[in-house]
């Protein structure tokens, strides 16, 4: 089980979303506003992105969203319906890796890159609760570009609801028993929207 480190939860309290069975933290501005264009170029153009397809209703459709995953070698992971061989690490990646590490006092060993192309790319409802990830599972969530609508919603009380925008250079740090007890997801839209990136770095057993 991962924990958040004393001194993180003290240094970020006034951080942290009023959300029961929860620990969600917002820390606006994480990667500097100077480093936020090159991050986005430098993963835009380099990251392995990959258009995968998911099953609906018995049909092959494109995932409303292009991905990329990077982890250290040997760890695989299954993710609706599909099992996902890690690339190696990039130095950019590998950059944040450490900062968040540092940060947290979390390990984190892989990253899904999730590029939402425009308002009709998102999420739909789920949670981070495949078995490798474990119980209270830390995730630490970057979000880059087009600030877009996120949303929590409660497993077993469906009218607990949270719903925050994500700016550029936001973490979005979820941990303790969040998984376990809350949905999230990032919904469509029909404004005119630019392209936003999210890295969510995991810990896989
Ligand atoms: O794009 C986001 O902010 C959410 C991504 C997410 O929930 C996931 O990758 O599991
Ligand atoms: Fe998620």
């Amino acid at each position: 089980m991962q924990e958040l480190t004393d001194a993180f939860q003290r240094q970020f309290a006034a951080h942290q979303l009023p959300m029961p069975d929860a620990e969600v933290y917002l820390i606006s501005d994480f990667i500097p506003p100077e480093e936020q264009k090159s991050l986005q170029q430098a993963l835009t153009g380099k990251a392995a992105w990959r258009q995968e397809k998911i099953r609906m209703f018995g049909k092959q459709i494109n995932q409303p969203r292009l991905t990329a995953w990077y982890a250290d070698a040997g760890k695989a992971y299954t993710y609706s319906g599909l099992t996902w061989e890690p690339l190696p690490w990039i130095p950019e990646l590998t950059a944040l890796r450490n900062r968040l590490e540092e940060l947290t006092g979390a390990s984190f060993n892989s990253v899904l890159l999730n590029l939402y192309r425009h308002g009709q790319d998102s999420m739909g409802w789920h949670a981070d609760d495949e078995p490798e990830l474990g119980q209270n599972s830390i995730i630490a969530s970057i979000s880059i570009g087009q600030e877009r609508t996120f949303s929590f919603r409660h497993r077993i009380q469906k009218s607990l609801k949270q719903t925050l925008t994500l700016p550029t250079g936001s973490l979005l740090l979820m941990a303790g028993p969040t998984q376990h007890f809350w949905h999230h997801q990032l919904p469509k839209t029909a404004k005119v929207m630019q392209p936003r990136i999210n890295l969510t770095f995991r810990f896989i057993y």
